[in-house]
């Protein structure tokens, strides 16, 4: 198994480290793994004067996966994009053809009082946001700045997906559909915008050939509130790349923090990047407080679906079970009664777990 690690910045490394100890606690063979750290984000910068500096992306594409930490800093936004470290994994994205993102939110049952919601609203949730990753107003031509007719400065996007885009991603949306409950619901704004009048008409033509899979429509805004509402209606949320990521963020809520949400970053095949969904969190950086378990369980999600390991992925999953079981919790999800630990310590607790799995 060839590994790129690729830490980043912020809460980046701490998280990645915990990973990467669980990744080697599980495959238990460390013949069998190669891992090859290279430098991204502002430790891209600092190495090579580049956020995504070109070895690193070589070394990305000769491997089978990518785990990836978090990349940007405070200030991010203020930095011209080809220099930005927080944009050097958009560059990636689109480098590799990652376009289809599956951000699983699942509620682990010693996790419903952490919950900001009701604990029969989130009891047994197990919902799977798919997000388009490489298309959309992320990266849709032209963007920048300009002057407008009367003079003012403006700033501008584009929104726009091609029929292709959408009809691959559908696929792999009705395909995850059919490997659980059966159910698809689109989400987009088709009230309002054409790119998304575009998604909804593939959506439906792609969805006749899967006709045991029920397909529904919900326009973004109120999918937002559903989520919140209801969220166990949903099996399997596909979206665009910009709501998809603001959808994502708000599924993390309902399973009780951003730290325990993984992600994996598909080009269609057996390659893929595998991330927790948040970000750097430079408020809590560097005080060994992180919360490892999204890095953790994006471990998982690579065993399973780029080494063909499910039995592995179980095992984490099941190591993450018990650690949450015996009261293990990072300031996030801490509540009254529990054990406070930091991320150093619930990355030991985990492998522990792994090395003695309860019988
Ligand atoms: N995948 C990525 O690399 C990624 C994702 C999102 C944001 N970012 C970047 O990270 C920087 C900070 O962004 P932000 O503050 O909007 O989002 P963020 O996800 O970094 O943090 C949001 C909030 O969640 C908390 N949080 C995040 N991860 C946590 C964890 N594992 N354990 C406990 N608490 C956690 C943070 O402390 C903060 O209060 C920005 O530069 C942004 O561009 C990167
Ligand atoms: C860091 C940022 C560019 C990224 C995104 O917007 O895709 C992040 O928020 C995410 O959810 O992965
Ligand atoms: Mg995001």
């Amino acid at each position: 198994m060839k590994i790129a690690v690729l830490a980043g910045d912020g809460i980046g490394p701490e998280v990645t480290a915990e990973a990467v100890r669980v990744l080697k606690a599980v495959v238990g063979d460390s013949a069998a793994l190669e891992l090859v750290e290279a430098p991204i984000g502002q430790a891209g910068v600092d190495a090579a004067g580049d956020p995504l500096p070109q070895e690193t992306l070589a070394i990305a594409r000769k491997a089978d996966a990518i785990l990836f930490g978090a990349a940007g800093v405070p200030g991010d936004e203020q930095i011209p994009y080809a220099m930005r470290p927080g944009a050097s994994l958009l560059r990636l994205r689109k480098h590799l053809d990652l376009f289809a993102n599956f951000r699983p939110a699942i509620m682990f049952p010693q996790l419903v009082g952490a919950s900001t919601l009701r604990p029969e609203v989130v009891e047994g949730l197990d919902l799977l946001i798919l997000r388009e990753l490489t298309g959309d107003i992320y990266f849709g031509e032209p963007r920048g700045f300009r002057t407008s007719a009367s003079g003012e400065r403006q700033g501008f996007n584009t929104m726009v997906y091609s029929e292709s885009e959408v009809e691959r991603i559908a696929h792999v949306g009705f395909r995850a559909a059919r490997g659980r409950r059966r159910k698809l619901c689109s989400v987009e704004k088709a009230n309002v915008l054409e790119c998304s009048q575009l998604w909804r008409e593939i959506f439906i033509r792609v969805g006749q050939e899967y006709p045991d899979v029920e397909l529904t429509h919900m326009f973004v805004d109120a999918a937002s509130m559903m989520l919140i509402r209801a969220p166990k209606q949903f099996d399997v949320v596909v979206t665009g790349n910009i709501f998809g990521d603001i959808l994502s963020d708000c599924a993390a809520m309902l399973t009780g923090s951003i730290g325990m949400l993984p992600s994996a970053s598909l080009a269609g095949g057996s390659f893929g990047l595998y991330e927790p969904v948040h970000g750097t969190a430079p408020d809590i950086a560097g005080k060994d407080i992180a919360n490892p378990l999204a890095a953790i369980l994006s471990v998982a999600l690579m065993l399973r679906y780029s080494f063909d390991r499910p039995d592995l992925d179980e095992k984490i999953q099941a190591a993450v079970s018990t650690v949450l079981s015996d009261g293990y919790r990072t300031t996030d999800i801490f509540e009254p009664g529990s054990r406070k630990v930091g991320t150093r310590e619930m990355g030991d607790a985990v492998v522990a777990a792994i090395r003695n799995p309860p019988r």
